[in-house]
């Protein structure tokens, strides 16, 4: 396995850097969240799918080559994009994700997401080719419950458990559990996650995600958010806020709680740093939005690679912006 240069990105003062890109809503961006493919081993009953039109993914998979995939960070690279998200689809779902890995330029951070599934055997290869940190999809100790939501065949909560210690253990840390909230479902088991998250002393990090009901028939397991982050605060013993999306943190007697709430939150779109990529290699300006893509799979070179890229940003725009209240008209 070739050893990624270990060596970090150090990180870029504004001022430093003349092509910091700005979308016109005056957001930087500074990561970028790559789907490296489409294809999935589970089939969560709630997946977005990273917001790709799936009437077209397929067993077969739209996927980058791996230099497209570097010759793309390359140039984000040199406009000051210091952190990389990898998602899917099922990113262990591809065999040369390490080579993947191993090809790109010095970074800040290098994440990825999975549902873990694939990840006890791989975690140790994947921090020598670079990963430094991986969240893993988690949505319930129960297996019957494990089971339900996700798909998967029995045995599997263990095959994920197996996964989130040896990410710990290889040093893929801290480690995310993403846990995403379905009323009547797994909504009772939080104070359960929290004490699951205890026993890694730090190491492990639950992150509460709001269900985006992307089709109706998901409007049923919405919880509600306000209250829960009411009763989260009440708890906590320190609240911090996060620059990606504004998103807090709750520490609840050791164990650190993010909460990821996108739906009509404005702030959270305000304070949106990534360009998306999609599996088929299109810039993407935003999860929920379709029609502003940019095709960057064909590139011709780096120049190509940089304009595509400031094309894409400047279609950047906010999804959900603050509600004007019309002022009342006076009275003459
Ligand atoms: N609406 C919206 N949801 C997002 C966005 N980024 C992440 N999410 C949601 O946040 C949840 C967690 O995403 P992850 O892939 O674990 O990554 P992350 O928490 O965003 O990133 P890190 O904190 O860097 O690990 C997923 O359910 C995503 O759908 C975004 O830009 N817009
Ligand atoms: C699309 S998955 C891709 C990566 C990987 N297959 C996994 O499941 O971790 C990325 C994250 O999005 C979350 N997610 C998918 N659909 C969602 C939805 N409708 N609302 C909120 N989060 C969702 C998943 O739980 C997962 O944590
Ligand atoms: S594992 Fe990830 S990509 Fe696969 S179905 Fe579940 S949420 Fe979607
Ligand atoms: S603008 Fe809002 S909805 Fe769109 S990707 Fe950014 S945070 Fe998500």
């Amino acid at each position: 396995m070739k050893q990624k240069n270990p060596e970090k990105a150090p990180e870029v003062a504004e001022e430093d850097s003349k092509k910091i890109l700005k979308d016109p809503y005056g957001r930087k961006v500074t990561g970028l969240r790559i789907s490296v493919t489409d294809r999935c081993n589970l089939s969560c009953i709630y997946c977005h799918n990273e917001g790709a039109d799936c009437s077209t993914c397929g067993p077969v998979g739209r996927e980058m080559k791996p230099e497209l995939i570097c010759g793309i960070v390359r140039e984000a690279v040199k406009f000051g994009i210091n952190k990389v998200k990898f998602s899917g689809g099922e990113p262990l779902f591809r065999k040369d994700f390490e080579e993947i890995l191993a090809c790109l330029p010095p970074l800040k951070e290098v994440s990825a997401t999975t549902n873990g599934i694939l990840l006890e055997k791989r975690a140790k290869a994947l921090k020598a080719a670079g990963l430094d940190r991986v969240n893993i999809s988690l949505d319930s100790l129960v297996p019957e419950k494990y089971e339900a939501i996700t798909g998967a065949p029995s045995g599997s909560l263990e095959k994920v458990i197996r996964g989130i210690d040896s990410a710990v253990e290889a040093g893929l840390t801290p480690v995310k559990l993403n846990m995403v909230l379905l009323k009547g479902v797994n909504d009772n088991e939080i104070d359960s996650m929290m004490d699951f998250i205890r026993q890694y002393k730090g190491k492990v990090i639950l992150q509460l995600i709001e269900l985006m009901d992307i089709d109706p028939r998901l409007s049923k397991y919405i919880i509600d958010s306000k209250d829960l982050e009411r009763s989260l605060a009440e708890k906590a013993s320190e609240i911090k806020v996060r620059n990606l999306h504004h998103r807090k943190k709750y520490i609840i007697d050791g164990a650190e709680v993010e909460f990821v709430r996108p739906m009509d939150n404005s702030e959270f779109c305000a304070h949106c740093s990534r360009l998306r990529v999609t599996a088929d290699g299109k810039f993407k300006p935003c999860l929920l939005v379709n029609d502003n893509l940019v095709d960057v799979s064909d590139a011709k070179s780096p120049e190509e690679i940089e304009k595509l890229l400031e094309l894409a940003v400047s279609r950047r725009k906010p999804y959900y912006v603050p509600v004007r209240v019309p002022e009342k008209k006076k009275k003459i």
